[in-house]
């Protein structure tokens, strides 16, 4: 049914599964001693997060934060927005931020660079990394795949606040663009 929508898939859920387990295991390898807090960024990092934690066979504890700077369109506002801060405190924690993408990078500069001033370490997790779109200067420390200049939906990537729960990577069909809000 949402697959109508769909022009090209861009990254299969088994190239995703395979992904994922690998970045699994270098992270428990790389965290096994050290109690890691993954921080999800919501919304769409939860399918990644959920898929990842399975993966990773070490203590750990998960928590969430809330940022925003698309408001339903494809191009970001250019300003960050805290909507909803982590519960657990995170001076001295070793702390994973958990990303489906990074594009201008706005997001992940914000959250990394409050988060070590309230004194934790940081390293950041993102499903997809697209460096053409990059406006700031910010790396994530482990990426799943680099993807070209297009906007991406599915795997917890939206448009619209829809097709998050597509099981793969994808790009819509240019008439999706202009559908009513209540055609749905
Ligand atoms: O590198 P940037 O250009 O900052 O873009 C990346 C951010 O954009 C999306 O979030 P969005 O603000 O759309 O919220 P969502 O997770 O609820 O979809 C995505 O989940 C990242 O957090
Ligand atoms: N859905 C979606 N959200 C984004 N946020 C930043 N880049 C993207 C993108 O390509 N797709």
């Amino acid at each position: 049914m949402l697959e109508k929508d769909i022009k090209k898939i861009l990254i299969s859920e088994e190239e995703i599964q395979s992904k994922t387990l690998e970045l699994g295991k270098i992270l428990a390898d790389e965290y096994k001693d050290k109690n890691p807090l993954l921080l999800g960024i919501l919304r769409g990092s939860v399918p990644f997060l959920a898929e990842l934690v399975k993966r990773m066979d070490i203590p750990l504890e998960m928590d969430f934060m809330t940022v925003s700077s698309y408001h339903g369109g494809t191009e970001s506002s250019g300003e960050v927005k805290l909507l909803l801060d982590v519960a657990t405190p995170v001076t001295g924690r070793e702390i994973i931020i958990v990303e489906d993408i990074i594009d201008t990078g706005r997001t992940l500069k914000y959250l990394k660079e409050l988060l070590e001033h309230r004194g934790a370490t940081v390293k950041i997790v993102t499903l997809l990394d697209k460096p053409e779109g990059r406006v700031v200067e910010i790396d994530a420390d482990y990426t799943g795949f680099t993807i070209p200049n297009e906007f991406v939906v599915g795997f917890g990537l939206d448009f619209d606040n829809h097709y998050r729960n597509l099981p793969y990577v994808g790009v819509l069909k240019e008439e999706v663009y202009s559908k009513q809000k209540n055609s749905y």
